[in-house]
């Protein structure tokens, strides 16, 4: 983003107090639309740097917009200030705008305002808090006020590792400029921002888009370029063949559901490879779905009748499910394995090198921990997954609130889709069998990772309209309405 900025700044006629000036507007203009209520005051804190030039010209036009009680604390904890914000600065002085000009955070006794703008420090944050700074925003956080941030909250690194106690601006929200930063879709940003708004600034979006950027964020735009209508004269066999590999005597519910959402993704024909006990729960309730009954001698002879086949949701771990997947393994097929069959892989780590390319695996953070070592970041584990997928050549699905997928090029994909209603078991069931249904018909692992992983998300976003909690099975249902709704007419 910062190399957007300068290149912005030279390429277009646009100096970059323009720039500077875009940036308050698109702040200000999302800021009114949460609060626009000119009778309340507003305290605006500004650091010397852009950051602080911001929030003065965010000032500027609050006051255009009729806001008469602002008041603004310039941070003056440092000598250097940046030319931009020197520029604001004089226009504020040349305004009816109140000032205050803080030394020492001792200064400050009681904060009356009923909201707080923070642009003490952004995007220029090298290193963490500490001394003046940290006192001052321990005191801003004290106040309990609702804080709106500019770009960054203070104390919050955009990128790189987040230390493990936040000691930064706790903010209700967060507008950032043009990109979202990746730290924002890591947990720990919770500390920081309780949501974030991206805004436009108009930088320079062709460059952007040529970045060679290592994450990429998922978009609506993405799914309809890679969506594909069902043909003319088409029948099952042209929408491929599913193996689903799951449940165990306590957990048929597993395989039931991630059987349900392979159908409802759009698979021809779906088998279901389950425990003999399991049988009737499955006619019953899912006619649609062949079985294979498993038994502790199960081999799967004809692997090349199916174009995908997806291991593990309530699997066990019993040594016979070991043996199925080590010999699907060493079959060199391109498989889909989560939950107890990740758990296989690591008690026994010598087959995670030998998984075939484009196999995907879909682990939560503890599975994910399980198979490549303990992370104390979710920078450092998202690293690592990048790092395993590109040197395994597959596809890692790393799930959360925001789902990393990623790739063996070395990118991370990020799916914006999802919400916390959808935070109940069976969720990461049926995700499998969404991907299994899109990988049978034949799209690429990497397509159908992506599209399985924003539906998945989607149908939960919709339902959680009007649903406080959303289960796997209401979500499954959902999944084909969404996908017409996404496919292009
Ligand atoms: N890029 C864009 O797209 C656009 C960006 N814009 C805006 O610019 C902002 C970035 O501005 P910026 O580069 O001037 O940095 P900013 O955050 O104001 O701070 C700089 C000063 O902080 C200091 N400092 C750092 N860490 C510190 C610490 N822990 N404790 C104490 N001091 C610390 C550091 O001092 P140093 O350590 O280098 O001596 C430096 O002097 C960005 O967030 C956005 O709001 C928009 O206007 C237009 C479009
Ligand atoms: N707060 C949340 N926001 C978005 N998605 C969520 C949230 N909580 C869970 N999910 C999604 O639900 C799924 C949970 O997967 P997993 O933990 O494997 O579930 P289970 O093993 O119970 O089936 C993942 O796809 C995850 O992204």
């Amino acid at each position: 983003m910062r190399s957007a900025d300068q290149f912005t700044i030279a390429n277009k006629p646009i100096a970059s107090i323009d720039l500077m000036e875009k940036a308050a507007r698109a702040f200000v203009q999302s800021f009114l639309r949460d609060e626009f209520d000119p009778t309340k005051s507003v305290a605006i804190f500004c650091g010397k740097g852009n950051n602080g030039g911001d929030g003065l010209a965010a000032a500027h036009l609050l006051l255009a917009n009729g806001y008469q009680n602002i008041k603004v604390y310039i941070i003056n904890f440092s000598n250097k200030q940046s030319d931009d914000f020197a520029i604001n600065l004089q226009r504020i002085d040349e305004s009816r705008c109140k000032k205050v000009f803080i030394n020492q955070p001792s200064e400050l006794k009681s904060l009356k305002a009923d909201l707080v703008i923070d642009a003490i420090l952004g995007s220029g944050l090298n290193k963490a808090l500490a001394g003046d700074y940290e006192e001052l925003v321990q005191f801003i956080n004290k106040q309990h006020k609702k804080v709106y941030a500019v770009d960054v909250p203070t104390g919050f690194f955009a990128e790189g590792k987040l230390p493990e106690v936040y000691n930064g601006i706790k903010a209700y929200k967060t507008i950032s400029f043009q990109r979202p930063k990746i730290n924002f879709f890591f947990p720990e940003s919770a500390a920081a921002t309780e949501k974030f708004e991206v805004v436009e600034i108009d930088l320079d979006e062709g460059f952007i888009q040529k970045q060679d950027a290592a994450f990429q964020l998922i978009e609506e735009s993405d799914i309809q370029n890679i969506l594909r209508p069902r043909k003319l004269f088409s029948h099952k066999g042209t929408y491929g063949h599913a193996l689903i590999i799951a449940g165990n005597t306590n957990t048929m519910g597993a395989a039931l559901l991630s059987s349900m959402a392979c159908l409802h993704a759009g698979a021809g024909l779906t088998t279901a490879c389950i425990p003999q006990g399991g049988l009737i729960a499955l006619n019953t309730t899912l006619p649609e779905v062949m079985a294979l009954p498993r038994d502790e001698y199960t081999r799967i002879e004809d692997l090349k009748k199916y174009q995908a086949i997806a291991i593990g949701p309530g699997l066990g771990t019993d040594p016979e499910n070991e043996k199925l997947l080590e010999s699907l393994i060493l079959s060199k097929q391109p498989l889909i394995i989560d939950a107890d069959a990740l758990n296989i892989l690591g008690e026994k780590r010598d087959l995670i090198d030998k998984l075939a390319p484009n196999t995907i695996l879909t682990p939560h953070i503890k599975e994910f921990d399980r198979l490549f070592g303990e992370h104390e970041s979710w920078w450092d584990r998202v690293q690592s997954a990048r790092e395993q997928a590109k040197k395994l050549k597959i596809i890692i699905i790393l799930k959360n609130q925001y789902t990393f997928i990623c790739l063996p090029t070395g990118k991370v994909l990020i799916n914006p889709t999802g919400n916390p209603a959808m935070a109940q078991g069976g969720m990461g069931d049926i995700l499998t069998g969404i991907i299994a249904g899109f990988v049978a018909q034949r799209y690429t692992a990497e397509d159908a990772a992506i599209l399985a992983c924003y539906i998945h998300g989607k149908a939960g976003d919709d339902l959680a309209h009007e649903h406080f909690v959303v289960t796997a099975s209401q979500v499954v249902r959902r999944i084909s309405g969404e996908i017409k709704l996404l496919i292009p007419r």
